[in-house]
């Protein structure tokens, strides 16, 4: 069903084929065209899909903080196109098998002393990601159950709907008690010493606005759950005050969810997430594709346009001295903060 263009993706001029009229056609062809065909080692993420609801689960499985690395983005895009392919699905729930980290961002050991051969296959893969996520027919809710910095706000921010665990002293995250654990989401680049690039950027303005984001993204600011909401860079957020489990939807996501991560049914993250899903899967698909054409787009040609401009420039950015020193420093300081636990 999916239309075999990677080609078409990675090199940049595949939009220049899409006149303005096809977008109008309400054309699925349009999202079915940014699929990819990369293959990839498919442990680094879990998928399973329940055709009677029309929904799909894509669980980053990345341990320790699902961090992605050029192997992970293959990973998503694979699976994403998998999913793609099967007619009966109308929505996915991007989430972690990780309780507390839904993404870290990008694996920052793939920015230190790179290798020159994979440094711009790594970014591409990157750009492949925002691309597939931003542009899939599917609509895609991002379960953020922990944390999501940088690229990790990224990913969740290229999904159709965000539901964020608001934490809290004893609360349930994955069904079982635990001691508190607060999620943030943003685009913390700066504080790393690196800027975001500038479709990521623009992500960010399209989501919360321009000076909100202008600020966030000077600071590097990562927003709690609540701050997250107010702001607009998620669309909900779950804490056992605000939401009432059903026995259905725990059943339905009991068909869904594989193995390793079925005791999830139980987060209240994931059910909010399954019940969103249920509902854009109800909607006629011509009809929420041609909706989701008209607000995304135009960025998304861009951003293909420039695509190998931006690879040149990050590349070139990473390799600088002082960026290396800032990084080098940014990633002592984890590991240090990991060991004192
Ligand atoms: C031109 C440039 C373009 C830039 C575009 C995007 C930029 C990025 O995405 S850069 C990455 C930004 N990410 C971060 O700043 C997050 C860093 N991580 C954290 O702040 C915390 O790990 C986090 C809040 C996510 C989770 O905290 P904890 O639950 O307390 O876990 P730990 O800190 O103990 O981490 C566990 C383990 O994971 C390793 N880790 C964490 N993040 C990353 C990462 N981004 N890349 C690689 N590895 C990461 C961390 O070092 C620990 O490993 P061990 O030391 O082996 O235990």
């Amino acid at each position: 069903m999916a239309a075999p263009l990677l080609s078409s993706l990675c090199c940049r001029h595949s939009l220049r084929h899409c006149s303005p009229r096809r977008f109008a056609r309400n054309d699925l062809s349009f999202f079915r065209s940014l699929s990819t065909s990369i293959s990839s080692e498919k442990s680094l993420v879990l998928s399973h899909v329940n055709e009677d609801a029309g929904v799909a689960i894509l669980a980053m499985n990345r341990p320790p903080a699902n961090s992605l690395s050029l192997e992970l983005n293959e990973a998503i895009c694979t699976s994403l196109k998998e999913i793609d392919t099967n007619p009966k699905i109308q929505s996915v729930i991007l989430a972690s098998t990780n309780p507390t980290i839904f993404s870290a961002g990008l694996d920052v050991t793939e920015l230190i002393s790179p290798d020159d051969q994979r440094l711009p296959k790594f970014w591409n893969s990157l750009q492949q990601v925002y691309i597939d996520l931003y542009g899939s027919r599917l609509a895609i809710i991002a379960a953020i159950q922990g944390h999501a910095p940088a690229a990790g706000c990224m990913l969740a921010m290229a999904c159709d709907y965000r539901i964020m665990y608001g934490g809290g002293e004893g609360s349930t995250v994955d069904g079982r008690k635990r001691k508190s654990h607060i999620p943030t989401i943003g685009l913390n680049e700066t504080q790393l010493g690196i800027a975001a690039p500038p479709w990521m950027g623009q992500l960010l303005v399209r989501t919360i606005g321009f000076r909100p984001a202008e600020r966030a993204l000077a600071l590097g600011t990562l927003f709690p759950p609540m701050e997250a909401l107010i702001e607009g860079l998620v669309d909900d957020v779950i804490t056992e005050e605000s939401f009432s489990p059903s026995a259905d939807t725990i059943h339905a996501l009991e068909k869904l969810l594989p193995d390793p991560i079925r005791n999830q049914a139980l987060s209240l993250v994931m059910q909010k997430a399954f019940q969103e899903a249920e509902l854009y899967a109800k909607i006629s698909p011509q009809a929420r594709v041609a909706s989701k054409l008209v607000t995304r787009s135009e960025s998304l040609k861009d951003m293909i346009a420039s695509r190998e401009a931006d690879t040149e420039y990050f590349c070139s950015f990473i390799c600088q001295d002082t960026v290396q020193k800032n990084l080098k420093k940014y990633v002592e300081a984890l590991k240090k903060k990991s060991k004192s636990k």
